[in-house]
Formats: C-alpha cells, sequence, structure tokens
C-alpha cells in the first residue's frame, strides 16, 4: 500500500519549497492549495460559494479569492462554512489521485492545515516545516505582495507551531534553505526511501 507522508507547516514556512525538493527525489507530491484552487473553478463548488456568499465575492462570474479571504480570515464561522465547501471535494479528488499513484511505496500530501482540516486522519507519518514567524511573515508578504496584517489574519486561523510538532513525527527547521534539505535527505534515509539518482 502506498504510504501517505502528510507535509504540513503554517504559512510561509516553506512546505511548498520543501514539497518541491522531496519530489526532485522522485516522490509524487500533492498540493492541496493548488488542486483546491483548480477544483474551485469548478460549477459545483462556484454555486456552492455563491450560496452562502452571494455575488458580491464574484466578478464576471470569476471569484475573485481577495474578497473571499477579507470575508472567511475575519470570520471563523465564515472560513468554516468555506472549508465545508472545499475540503470534501479536495478530499474526493486526492482519493482518486491516489489510485493513480498506488504503485510507488510513498506520496507527499502537502497541505498548511493539515491537522485543522483533519487530513493528518489519513497520513502514515506527517513531518512538520517549521520557520521563526517573523520570517514567515517577511516571506509571505514579499512572495504574494501583500501586508503584514493579511498574513497574521491567516496565522490567527492555524495552528501554532506548538500544536503542529507535538503531533509530527519529523521536524524540519527551514531558516536557511540549505539546512532544510540536508534535513529531508536524513528523511529519506531513515525512512529508507530509494532516491532518484540525480
Ligand atoms: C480564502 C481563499 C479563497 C484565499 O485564496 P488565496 O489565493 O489568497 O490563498 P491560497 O488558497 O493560495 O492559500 C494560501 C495560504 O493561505 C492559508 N490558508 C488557505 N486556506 C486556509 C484555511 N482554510 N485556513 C487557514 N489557512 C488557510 C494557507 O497557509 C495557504 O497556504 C482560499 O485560501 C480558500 O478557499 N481557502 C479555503 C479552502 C482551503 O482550505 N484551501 C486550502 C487547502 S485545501
Ligand atoms: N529557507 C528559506 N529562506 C528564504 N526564503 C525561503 C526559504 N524557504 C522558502 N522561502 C521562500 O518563502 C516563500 C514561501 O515559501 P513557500 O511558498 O514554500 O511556503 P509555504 O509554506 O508553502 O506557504 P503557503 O502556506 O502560503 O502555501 C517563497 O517565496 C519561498 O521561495
Amino acid at each position: 500500500m502506498t504510504k501517505i507522508i502528510g507535509l504540513t507547516g503554517g504559512i510561509g514556512s516553506g512546505k511548498t519549497t520543501i514539497a518541491n525538493y522531496f519530489e526532485s527525489f522522485g516522490i509524487p507530491v500533492y498540493i492541496a492549495d493548488d488542486e483546491a484552487r483548480k477544483i474551485m473553478q469548478s460549477s459545483e463548488i462556484i454555486v456552492a460559494i455563491k450560496n452562502v456568499f452571494g455575488d458580491a465575492v464574484f466578478e464576471n462570474e470569476l471569484l475573485n479569492r481577495e474578497k473571499l479571504a477579507k470575508i472567511v480570515f475575519n470570520d471563523p464561522e465564515k472560513l468554516e462554512k468555506l472549508n465545508k465547501i472545499v475540503h470534501p471535494a479536495v478530499k474526493k479528488h486526492f482519493d482518486q489521485w491516489l489510485i493513480q499513484h498506488k504503485k510507488v511505496s510513498y506520496i507527499i500530501y502537502e497541505a498548511a492545515i493539515l491537522f485543522e482540516s483533519g487530513g493528518y486522519k489519513n497520513c502514515d507519518l506527517i513531518i512538520t516545516v517549521t520557520a521563526p514567524v517573523e520570517s514567515r511573515i517577511q516571506r509571505v508578504v514579499e512572495r504574494d505582495k501583500t501586508t503584514r496584517e493579511l498574513v497574521l489574519k491567516r496565522i490567527n486561523a492555524q495552528w501554532t507551531d506548538e500544536q503542529r510538532i507535538s503531533k509530527s513525527d519529523f521536524i524540519i527547521e527551514n531558516t536557511a534553505i540549505e539546512t532544510a534539505k540536508l534535513q529531508v535527505v536524513k528523511i529519506l534515509k531513515i525512512l529508507k526511501i530509494k532516491q532518484k539518482v540525480l
């Protein structure tokens, strides 16, 4: 059976960067944020979002993610409602994706809110990526051209590093990327994952 490695960490910790590094060793990676974004373009999800949030979060029939983010990251109940629309659809899509990868020993499921969403229950082991909160804020402000305040709202909607660490099998501290990459190699060795020759 394919083993599922959950890869999590707060916003801006560097999960996707680390996931991409795992992928370079031949491990298939499912990036939940990216897949959710695609799934949210389906008519079924659009109708469900319209029913809850109204036309105000759409522009020319296209979802305005910035507007929706402003609403849900200021209101935990509304975020919960959005999660209830999106998460089951992502789970369904991931289950299909997993069937297509049933011949490999390990896959990586990368998600910021792995614990909060309950997704961790499907994982065989969990890796948490950490970085100091200030670095995370700086990284996201730069990457998304956003503000410190908006990043903090998302941080406040997520578990803390302490909570994630307490439920994880491995921790990757991503302060300097080269050191973080060494930790990936170490985990691959411990799990006896055959590395693809690069
Ligand atoms: C509110 C939305 C439209 C904002 O879109 P936007 O393009 O700005 O952000 P994106 O989806 O790329 O997420 C960026 C980061 O925000 C944080 N974040 C996203 N969703 C959530 C959430 N439900 N709870 C806490 N943090 C979240 C994560 O750190 C994530 O990596 C979007 O995040 C969303 O629909 N979220 C709810 C569904 C969800 O949980 N998706 C993520 C994986 S399943
Ligand atoms: N060790 C590092 N030092 C400096 N910058 C980094 C480091 N690791 C990642 N970054 C950069 O920080 C930003 C955030 O990284 P990444 O997108 O991998 O984080 P993430 O945890 O997946 O974020 P999100 O939760 O928003 O999806 C990116 O621009 C990335 O290039």
